[in-house]
């Protein structure tokens, strides 16, 4: 396996509508997305699109969000992680797999309707990493 392109930069928000705030009013960012709620995954989302990659607000949906103790430890939010595309989500999968390192869970469809797994961070330097099968085409 082999890491791509850098899909997106995951950042956790207690306020989606706040972070939104920031990237348009301080940083000027112009291409803000609507938000939307992927409860399969526990986060609502709003895509920040900068040139070549995407800012990834996440929200947690309800108290059960895998980010819930993320923000209880980082109560005004912050990076939370990479996402890398990659080719084939399950080759990638088996491949870390026999490197010993841990996935979480199965392949499941993320925030861009393609497949998407997690490594754990303890096997990656402490940086929660997300593995995404690359879109048909780069929009
Ligand atoms: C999928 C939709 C969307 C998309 O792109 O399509 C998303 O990206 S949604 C993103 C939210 N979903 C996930 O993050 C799913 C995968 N994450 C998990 O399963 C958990 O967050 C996990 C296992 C990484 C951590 O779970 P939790 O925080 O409940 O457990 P611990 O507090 O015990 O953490 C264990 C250990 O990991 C460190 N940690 C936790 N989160 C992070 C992080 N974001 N980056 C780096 N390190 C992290 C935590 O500090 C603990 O370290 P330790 O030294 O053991 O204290
Ligand atoms: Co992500």
């Amino acid at each position: 396996m082999t890491i791509g392109r850098l899909n997106h930069v995951g950042v956790a928000t207690p306020s989606i509508e706040r972070s939104v705030a920031i990237y348009r009013d301080l940083l000027g960012a112009t291409a803000i997305g609507e938000p939307f709620d992927l409860p399969a995954q526990g986060v609502r989302v709003c895509f920040v699109d900068v040139p070549n990659t995407q800012v990834e607000l996440i929200e947690p949906y309800d108290e059960t969000s895998p980010i819930a103790g993320f923000l209880k430890k980082n109560p005004a939010g912050g990076q939370h992680h990479l996402c890398f595309e990659v080719a084939d989500i399950h080759a990638a999968v088996a491949d870390m797999k026999a490197k010993g390192a841990t996935v979480l869970g199965e392949p499941r469809i993320g925030a861009h309707g393609t497949p998407i797994v997690f490594l754990h961070p303890r096997d990656t330097g402490g940086v929660l990493i997300e593995l995404l099968e690359t879109p048909g085409d780069h929009h």
